[in-house]
C-alpha cells in the first residue's frame, strides 16, 4: 500500500509530538514535510531528534503531502487550508476557532473535493453529539474553566479590561456564543467552536469561560439535550509546555489519523 504522505504545519506543542510520533513510524503513513514560522530552529529541532524531513513554504505543502495537519496559530489558518483545499486535498485542523469566520474554506473544499476534518481535540463525545445532531438537539451548553494563566493574553480579556491575575476566587470572564467566544479567544476555546460544528452551529452553542485559580487543568464540561439523548460529560485536560493547549490534543491528532488508514475504526 502506498503510504498516505503528512504534512505537519507549526512546530509548537501539538506539532512536536505530531512529528515525532510520525518519524517513529505510523502504519500507512509516512512524515512528508513540514511547514514553519521559523526554518533554523525546526532545523536545530529536527537534526536533535534525528529526523529526516524536508521544511518547505506553507504553499508548496501540496506537492509534498496528501494531508496537512495545521497546527500553527489561528492567523495562519487560511494560508495552510487555502493551498491544500484547492488541490483538492486534506487538512486537520486545530484552530478550529478561526474557521467559523471563514465560511468559504468549506466551500472551497465542497466546491474542489477536498476536505477539512477536525479532531474531537482537547475536547470528548463528539461522536455522540454529531451522532445526536442527526435528529434533533435542542441544546448544547459547555462550561469551560481554565488556570488564568491559561487565559492570559485573549483579546476579550484586553478589549475588555479584565484582568485575571492575582485572581483570589473564579471569576467568569465570558459568556454567550460559540461564535462570539471564538472571535474573543482564538487560541483558547478552539473546543467550543469544534462542538459547535459537530452540532448546532456556532450561534446556538452556548459557553461559559472562568479564570479558575483553584484549578491547574483545563477542564470543559458539556450538557446536551436532544430527542434521541441527553448527556453531560465533562474532561479536565493536563496542560503541554503551551498551558492553553491540553496534552490530550496531539494524541487526539495521532488518534486521528492513525484512524485514516487502519483496517478497524471504532468511534463515530
Ligand atoms: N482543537 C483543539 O482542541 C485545540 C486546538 N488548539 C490550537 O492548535 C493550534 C496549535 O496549538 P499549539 O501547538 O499548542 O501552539 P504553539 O503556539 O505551541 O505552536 C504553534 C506553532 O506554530 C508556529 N507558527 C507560527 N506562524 C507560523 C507559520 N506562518 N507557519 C507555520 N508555523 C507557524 C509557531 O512558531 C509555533 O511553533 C493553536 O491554534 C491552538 O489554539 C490547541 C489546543 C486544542
Ligand atoms: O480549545 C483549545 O484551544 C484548548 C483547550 O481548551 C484545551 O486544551 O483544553
Amino acid at each position: 500500500m502506498v503510504p498516505l504522505r503528512i504534512g505537519v504545519a507549526g512546530l509548537g506543542a501539538i506539532g512536536r509530538i505530531v512529528t515525532r510520533a510520525l518519524a517513529d513510524g505510523m502504519p500507512g503513513l509516512e512524515l512528508a514535510c513540514i511547514a514553519v514560522r521559523d526554518p533554523g530552529k525546526a532545523r536545530t529541532w529536527l537534526e536533535q531528534q534525528s529526523i529526516p524531513c524536508p521544511i518547505v513554504k506553507l504553499e508548496a505543502m501540496p506537492s509534498h503531502a496528501d494531508l496537512v495537519v495545521e497546527c500553527a496559530p489561528a492567523s495562519v489558518l487560511e494560508d495552510i487550508c487555502r493551498p491544500m483545499l484547492s488541490a483538492r486535498k486534506r487538512v486537520m485542523v486545530l484552530s478550529a476557532g478561526a474557521l467559523l469566520p471563514r465560511p468559504e474554506l468549506l466551500e472551497l473544499a465542497k466546491r474542489k473535493g477536498g476536505q477539512i476534518i477536525i479532531p474531537t481535540g482537547a475536547l470528548i463525545g463528539l461522536d455522540a453529539v454529531t451522532a445526536a445532531a442527526q435528529g434533533t438537539v435542542h441544546s448544547v451548553r459547555m462550561v469551560t474553566r481554565k488556570p488564568p494563566r491559561g487565559l492570559a493574553g485573549a483579546p476579550f480579556l484586553v478589549d475588555n479590561g479584565i484582568s485575571v491575575d492575582g485572581l483570589g476566587e473564579p471569576l467568569r470572564v465570558f459568556a454567550g456564543s460559540a461564535r462570539e467566544a471564538a472571535a474573543g479567544f482564538p487560541a483558547n476555546v478552539n473546543v467550543v467552536a469544534a462542538l459547535a460544528l459537530a452540532g448546532i452551529g456556532p450561534d446556538r452553542t452556548t459557553i461559559e469561560i472562568w479564570a479558575d485559580p483553584g484549578v491547574e487543568r483545563n477542564c470543559h464540561t458539556i450538557e446536551v439535550d436532544a430527542d434521541s439523548a441527553k448527556f453531560s460529560m465533562s474532561i479536565e485536560n493536563i496542560p503541554s509546555e503551551n498551558p492553553r493547549t491540553g496534552r490530550i490534543t496531539a494524541l487526539s491528532v495521532l488518534a486521528a489519523l492513525a484512524k485514516l488508514t487502519a483496517p478497524l475504526r471504532v468511534g463515530t
